[in-house]
């Protein structure tokens, strides 16, 4: 196989992005305005990939239409290697842009398709350009069609293929691989992690799934409300959440939020669960009697602790082995709120069984039930 990087190379040497302090308010007649984006800051590094993670209408895809100039900037700016680019042309910015909405051209064919933004290069190197980035993403097949009658997860692949050909310093891609089956979307995926890092191509991916965005992003910036709640690494995001929005958005299966009151005895900090028991945190700034969510995710809760003191007590309603562990659901005395422990493997629990667990006092996060922020 001829070495990709001699093919693919030319690719601008990585720079960085950062967006400051950007808006987007949409004025449409007879309807109030709409603020989409408010103030969003994020700073990336040459060559690094961030996942843009969110719920629905958060502003995800606006956020990457005003990078890539397809959408106006009400205020704010965006640079890319220090120069701003907020009021250039989408032509003139460079950037690879791999959206949902696929826009092939309908005479040409699937290799046409992929030339058409190497125009102005010699044919022979634009063709083998193609056939290699083809051969990578596992769609050699499919350069000699045309995209009437592909797949949706062909033409997202092409579309994929397109974004990348021309080596764009930097590269914005939303839901990449949503319609891609399982054992394409696994190739893909690496496949693409590998270029990324081989170019240093400097990448925004707007994802709905959690393990795609683990799996390929270097940093994640969660956003809500046309906002970023926390930009970190995986770990940072998962073990370190910032506030209740984080915590409650990132993690499969999802965080248990509790709420509870804060006991301080001498230079401990424990907080007390309905009737079910006390866990023990570490947090410290939280006040004697002050009212808490607590949040412990379901791997973290540990189970066949013998001690009554700072463990929760509650009945197992419904038991699942997963094979891998256990998942009990546990209704703790004095709340309705159903809590998700996750159980050792070999562990037999069974519906009806009481059921004692706590968490080390590092994975007990407290939080304001007000202002949603971290209690440490
Ligand atoms: N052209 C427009 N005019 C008015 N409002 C718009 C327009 N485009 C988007 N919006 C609104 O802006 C908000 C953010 O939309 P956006 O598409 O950026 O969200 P998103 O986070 O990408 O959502 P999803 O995950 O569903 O794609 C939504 O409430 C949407 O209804």
């Amino acid at each position: 196989m001829t070495a990709v990087n001699d093919v693919l190379s030319g690719a601008s040497t990585a720079q960085s992005l950062v967006l400051d302090r950007l808006y987007k308010t949409y004025e449409s007649r007879g309807r109030e305005s709409f603020r989409a984006v408010r103030g969003l800051d994020l700073e990336i590094e040459p060559g690094e990939m961030v996942a843009l993670l969110g719920p629905s209408g958060c502003g995800k895809t606006t956020t990457l239409r005003m990078i890539a100039g397809l959408e106006t900037v009400t205020s704010g700016d965006i640079r890319i290697g220090g120069a701003s680019v907020a009021d250039l042309p989408a032509r003139r910015r460079n950037i690879g842009v791999g959206f949902e909405s696929y826009a092939l051209y309908p005479p040409l064919s699937v290799r046409e398709n992929l030339a058409y933004g190497l125009k102005a290069r010699k044919a022979k190197d634009v063709r083998q350009r193609v056939d290699v980035l083809a051969e990578r993403l596992g769609m050699t097949e499919l350069l000699d069609l045309r995209p009437a009658g592909l797949s949706s997860g062909q033409k997202q692949r092409i579309a994929l293929a397109r974004a990348l050909i021309r080596n764009p310093p930097v590269l914005l891609l939303d839901e990449p691989l949503s319609h891609l089956d399982a054992s394409q979307r696994q190739r893909v995926r690496r496949e693409l992690k590998v270029l990324q890092r081989e170019f240093g191509y400097t990448t925004i991916v707007v994802t709905h799934d959690q393990l795609e965005a683990l799996s390929l992003a270097d940093r994640m910036a969660v956003m809500d409300g046309g906002v970023i709640r926390q930009f970190g690494t995986p770990d940072e995001i998962f073990d370190d959440p910032a506030n209740l929005f984080v915590a409650d958005f990132v993690g499969e299966p999802k965080i248990n939020l509790i709420e509870g009151t804060v006991r301080a005895h001498g230079d401990r900090v424990t907080v007390q669960v309905g009737q079910s028991g006390e866990l023990l945190t570490a947090a410290r700034s939280a006040a004697d009697g002050q009212r808490v969510t607590v949040g412990v995710r379901p791997q973290d809760c540990r189970t066949g602790i013998g001690a009554e003191a700072t463990v929760l007590r509650g009945e197992i309603r419904v038991y699942e082995n997963l094979l891998e562990f256990g998942q009990a659901t546990v209704i703790l005395p004095g709340t309705d709120t159903p809590i998700t422990v996750q159980t050792a493997p070999g562990d037999h629990w069974s519906h009806g069984d009481t059921i004692r667990f706590d968490a080390h006092p590092e994975r007990v996060y407290l939080f304001d039930p007000e202002s949603g922020e971290r209690l440490r």
